[in-house]
């Protein structure tokens, strides 16, 4: 959608496709509780029709004084006080089902938004397009649905109120209508314009507001402060955020302007109108054409049309404008899903993996053209274990997630069992495997829930969680309901290396046929990452285990290493051959070894200080 701030332009095809909106708005928010929902519609006739009840009820009482008997007071009062409470009654009702309804909704659609989340590809992750609109979307679920129903029911009650006293007003002298009613017709092209720029406005603002959400974070969390401490980043970071918000407060300021001062217009010229009718009332009053009930009864349904033509003019302008933030919400809730399988019923299940092989891969992101992954070829079976190693960005982490089918690959590149991967059933696939991701999930939940996330369906299995922590090496933390993190009341905090062991247990613990563990290593001391590596090898001795590991002297401990650069596989073999036949490698692994004798050195002086 290209869409510029001070563009207010609104065509017919606008407000009809608008008001084509509010059907479907309806079906969505009718969904939550229909029950309720109809309660409300029906006692929102009632609200429409309560002060015309009313305005009978004074007319009648008014007019039954005139008459001075006692019996015609007496009912005129008795139906006056009714129809008051009447009017109460109604609007406590709707009172409480609208709070009721707008507890649920708020929740219910929540629930939606999170629930298609979900289901969205990790593609759509890593477009700032999507997030944009997941944005706006969260920011404005938890109100907008509600103000536009709100918006329709207020409409509803006010064209009952509005149609009732037109009749009234009808009856007495019909021409009086036209300046009543052409007003507000002249001034609602106004509002829609006016709805239209707030919601420009609003549209443009979701990339800067998504970038003061996270200057906000930035400054209040807890892995985040320490950098912003210690670089003393809070005076920058502020800077930053004053700047978009003053932005945001001067853009509001303005259009608050705007609408006052078209109020302010609509309203003199209204009020102009409403008081030339109320002239030509007490003419006929004193010419003596109508009783003085009736001349009350008219002000009364001049007022009504007055503040109901009104209102339907404020909820338009809000309903129009709330509905292109509808619109959002359903273009949200439309996006594509992940695709698991093109056609279940063809899907081939999956219950083991014994054997992988990738021919001729090749990749691009769908967000960059450029190709990162070439020509790969590779072969593994079960019982071998594969280390992958190369520089940083040379492709490694990008064939794990293609193995796991994250991304769509239409080609037939990758095989498990011989069967491409396209062919086979997505949640089956994953089900075979258990990772640790480079960028694991430290979660801010029970240590049970830590762990046993590695298959949910035994979270409950104390015995099997424990046994998963002892392999990963977490000895250091044994209560399963410990909570873990800082975020919530008694959390214990762990350092990244035994975050780490609490990510690879949770792989170790779901039973799979194959182990991928991206950088395993990297937040563990030396002796904590031989006995993972070891444990690894050996719980894989029967299944396929690849891990991606920078050092070389963990990876060699693999049946095979892959040594991958730019993209390509630039070398597949033992520790031994690779040393003797790779450049890359050989290079690497003196480097390393350099390293850790000056290491040593530096060790042994310290130590015979
Ligand atoms: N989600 C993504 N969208 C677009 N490009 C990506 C994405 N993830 C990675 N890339 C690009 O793909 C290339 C390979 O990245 P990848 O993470 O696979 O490398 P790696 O070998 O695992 O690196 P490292 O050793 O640093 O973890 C890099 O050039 C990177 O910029």
């Amino acid at each position: 959608m290209n869409i510029k701030e001070y563009d207010d332009h609104v065509t017919v095809k606008d407000i009809i496709n608008s008001i084509k909106m509010v059907p479907k708005t309806l079906v969505l928010i009718k969904k939550v509780d229909s029950k309720s929902f109809f309660i409300i519609i029906f006692l929102s006739l009632l609200m429409g029709i309560a002060p015309i009840i009313t305005l009978f009820g004074s007319q009648n009482l008014l007019n039954a004084i005139g008459f001075q008997n006692i019996r015609i007071i007496v009912s005129a009062l008795i139906f006056y006080i009714f129809a008051n409470l009447f009017s109460e009654i109604i609007s406590s009702f709707t009172e409480y089902y609208q709070n009721k309804f707008q507890t649920l909704l708020n929740y219910k659609l929540n629930l939606k938004v999170m629930d298609k989340c979900t289901k969205l590809p990790l593609r759509h992750f890593e477009d700032a397009e999507v997030y944009d609109k997941l944005q706006r979307v969260q920011n404005e679920t938890p109100y907008k649905p509600f103000e536009v129903f709100l918006s329709i029911l207020s409409t509803i009650s006010a064209i009952v109120t509005l149609f009732s006293s037109v009749m009234i007003l009808i009856n007495w002298k019909p021409w009086v209508l036209i300046i009543l009613i052409i007003i507000p017709v002249i001034f609602s092209f106004y509002f829609f314009k006016i709805g239209q720029r707030e919601f420009n406005v609003s549209w443009l603002r979701a990339p800067e507001k998504r970038k003061s959400w996270y200057l906000s974070y930035l400054m209040t969390r807890d892995n985040t402060f320490k950098e912003v401490k210690l670089y003393n980043l809070a005076g920058y970071i502020l800077k930053q955020f004053k700047e978009i918000n003053k932005k945001f407060v001067k853009q509001d300021i303005k259009l608050f302007k705007r609408r006052t001062v078209f109020t302010f217009i609509f309203e003199v010229v209204e009020q102009i109108c409403i008081n030339t009718v109320l002239v030509i009332i007490i003419i006929s009053a004193l010419a003596g054409e109508i009783l003085v009930g009736n001349v009350v009864g008219l002000i009364q349904a001049l007022n009504l049309i007055s503040n109901n033509s009104r209102k339907i003019l404020n909820t338009i302008h809000s309903l129009y404008k709330n509905n292109l933030y509808i619109n959002q919400l359903f273009e949200f809730l439309d996006l594509e899903e992940e695709v698991l399988n093109k056609d279940d019923r063809l899907a081939l299940g999956i219950d083991k993996i014994e054997n992988i092989k990738i021919k001729n891969l090749t990749f691009s992101y769908p967000t960059n053209p450029k190709v990162v992954l070439k020509n790969i070829n590779l072969e593994i079976n079960k019982g071998e274990r594969i280390a992958i190693v190369g520089a940083n960005g040379s492709g490694k982490s990008t064939l794990i997630k293609l193995l796991l089918k994250l991304y769509d690959h239409d080609e037939d590149s990758i095989y498990y069992n011989d069967v491409s991967i396209n062919d086979l059933d997505t949640a089956q696939l994953r089900k075979c495997i258990a990772v640790l991701f480079q960028d694991f999930v430290k979660y801010e939940l029970k240590l049970r829930e830590n762990v046993g996330f590695g298959d949910i369906t035994r979270i409950d299995n104390d015995k099997e969680i424990k046994q998963a922590m002892e392999r990963a090496q977490v000895d250091f933390i044994e209560d399963l309901n410990t909570q873990m993190g800082l975020w919530f009341v008694d959390g214990v905090q762990l350092s990244g290396g035994q975050w780490q062991k609490v990510a690879i247990a949770r792989a170790f613990f779901r039973d799979a046929s194959v182990y991928i563990l991206d950088e395993p290593s990297s937040a563990l001391d030396p002796i904590s990452e031989k006995e993972v590596i070891d444990m690894f090898i050996n719980m894989t001795k029967d299944r396929i285990g690849i891990f991606i590991s920078h050092r070389l002297s963990t990876a060699k401990l693999a049946d095979k290493i892959v040594v991958m650069n730019d993209g390509e596989i630039i070398g597949i073999g033992t520790h031994h051959e690779l040393l003797n036949n790779n450049d890359l490698y050989r290079r690497m692994y003196e480097l390393e070894t350099l390293q850790n004798e000056v290491e040593y050195e530096r060790l042994s002086e310290r130590a015979s200080l």
